[in-house]
């Protein structure tokens, strides 16, 4: 990891960037998989996942029999484990329905919202290097809860064509209705066009590395509605000498180890805790299954020295992380002063890997700063809100005259002339 010590404002920027493949090649594949599945379906889709993901498939669906197989495979404290985060994480999103109320905004006017689910949600489930079965419970669940009538889901297999089996019982347990075998820009383009068996639906979800990120950015330009770019996994540590440098370097760690294009920073007020940190994670790398994707990615990685907490706050609020774990003695205080982050998580007890998979909250969250505009993943992200009105005649005519005069300004005759036929009859 490199050592930065009280960086110039100037120089913020570059201290800040994130790793990134070039922009062209990224662009150019993009580009090619998404016209491919466009114009051929499920031909290119399965030439793809031969190319990229090494496997001859004869179809993309997965099967009944094959969802059978898999919950015998599934060790039952795996079973039990996912049982717990599912019931958490039910209970967290259950929380945030939305209660639409009725508000007259003059006499006789009354205005509503009503939550509607989206119909027919996509959802990628990445495979490449880890089966992510934790993230099938974040997106599925959600949509379960929101009432989705049809809920896609795409991951890609193994080299032996096979799902991972806890991706299909977490499938199953969160009432995902279709699980297709497809993984990268083929996956994200089969859900966006429709293929011969994949369905079409109206918004794709999930994280996924820059391919998938790139491809789901593209196809939200005219075909289908995204979450949000969830792309590399990223964390961000603000604290203290109070904090824990053996808690500091695995809650690293932990996000290095997700992909050689992740990036864990320590934002410190302490040179000493920088030391210990800087030590701890060579010391915990060494002994991890993953160590050379880790490795790699804290190559553009860093450790960064600040002044005081005023600095440390105003360069965590431009980063905007995905993850923020604030380790200070006074973290609640700190916390209040965060504006862009997907996540954060309070204290020496709360590790990232909590909202990975079990406190509650979705881990699905916006990646390479898009924390400054967009939410992570929530029951909201299912829904949309309708609006309703009703107006009677003591409404038309409160607001009626304001209406004609607008229309008349905006030179909008046949505006104007809706609200006057009215006005004469009441
Ligand atoms: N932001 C979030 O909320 C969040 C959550 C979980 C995971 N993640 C991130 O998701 C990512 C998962 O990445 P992954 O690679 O393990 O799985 P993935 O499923 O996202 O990507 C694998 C697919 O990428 C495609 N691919 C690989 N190399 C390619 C190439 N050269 N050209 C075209 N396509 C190619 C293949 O089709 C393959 O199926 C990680 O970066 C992780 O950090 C983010
Ligand atoms: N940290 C990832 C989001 O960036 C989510 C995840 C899934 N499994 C483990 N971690
Ligand atoms: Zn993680």
């Amino acid at each position: 990891m490199k050592k930065i010590i009280y960086p110039e404002k100037k120089d913020w920027m570059e201290i800040l960037r994130r790793p990134a493949l070039n922009t062209d090649t990224l662009r150019n594949t993009v580009k090619e998989v998404l016209d491919k599945v466009k114009m051929e379906g499920d031909k290119a889709v399965r030439e793809y996942e031969e190319r990229f993901d090494k496997v001859k498939l004869d179809s993309l669906g997965v099967t009944e029999t094959e969802i059978a197989e898999a919950e015998k495979e599934v060790p039952i404290e795996l079973k039990a484990a996912i049982m717990l985060a599912q019931k958490n994480i039910h209970t967290f999103h259950s929380s945030q329905r939305f209660e639409g109320k009725k508000v007259q905004t003059v006499p006789g006017v009354t205005c509503w919202q009503k939550a509607v689910a989206i119909e027919k949600v996509g959802l990628y489930i990445p495979g490449g290097t880890a089966p992510l079965f934790s993230t099938v419970l974040m997106l599925a669940t959600p949509a379960q809860i929101a009432g989705c009538k049809e809920i896609v889901l795409c991951t890609p297999p193994d080299k032996e064509g096979k799902v991972h089996p806890a991706i299909l019982y977490a499938a199953k347990l969160a009432g995902v209705n279709k699980i297709f075998k497809a993984g990268g820009v083929q996956a994200i383009a089969a859900m966006a066009y429709g293929t011969e068996s994949v369905p079409k639906v109206y918004k794709i979800f999930g994280p996924g590395n820059q391919y998938v990120t790139a491809a789901k950015q593209q196809v939200s330009l005219r075909d289908v509605a995204i979450d949000m770019p969830a792309g590399p996994s990223e964390v961000e540590v603000l604290a203290d000498e109070t904090a824990n440098p053996v808690f500091v370097a695995a809650d690293l760690l932990s996000q290095a180890e997700h992909g050689v294009d992740s990036q864990a920073m320590l934002i410190t007020t302490s040179e000493k805790l920088m030391k210990e940190v800087e030590y701890e994670v060579q010391r915990q790398l060494a002994l991890l299954p993953r160590w050379e994707i880790a490795e790699k990615s804290l190559a553009s990685s860093k450790l960064i020295l600040v002044r005081d907490m005023d600095e440390a706050i105003a360069l965590t609020n431009e980063y905007a992380p995905e993850h923020l774990i604030i380790e200070t003695r006074d973290y609640m205080e700190q916390a209040e002063r965060i504006v862009n982050a997907g996540s954060v998580f309070l204290g020496s007890l709360t590790p990232e890997s909590a909202g990975d998979y079990a406190s509650g909250t979705n881990h699905t969250l916006p990646t390479n700063g898009y924390a400054k505009a967009y939410s992570g993943v929530s029951l909201d992200s299912f829904i949309r809100k309708i609006t309703f009105q009703e107006i009677n005649g003591e409404g038309i005519q409160n607001i009626g005259p304001a209406i004609e005069v607008m229309a008349a300004n905006e030179q909008l005759g046949a505006h104007k002339n809706a609200v006057t036929v009215r006005l004469k009859t009441v």
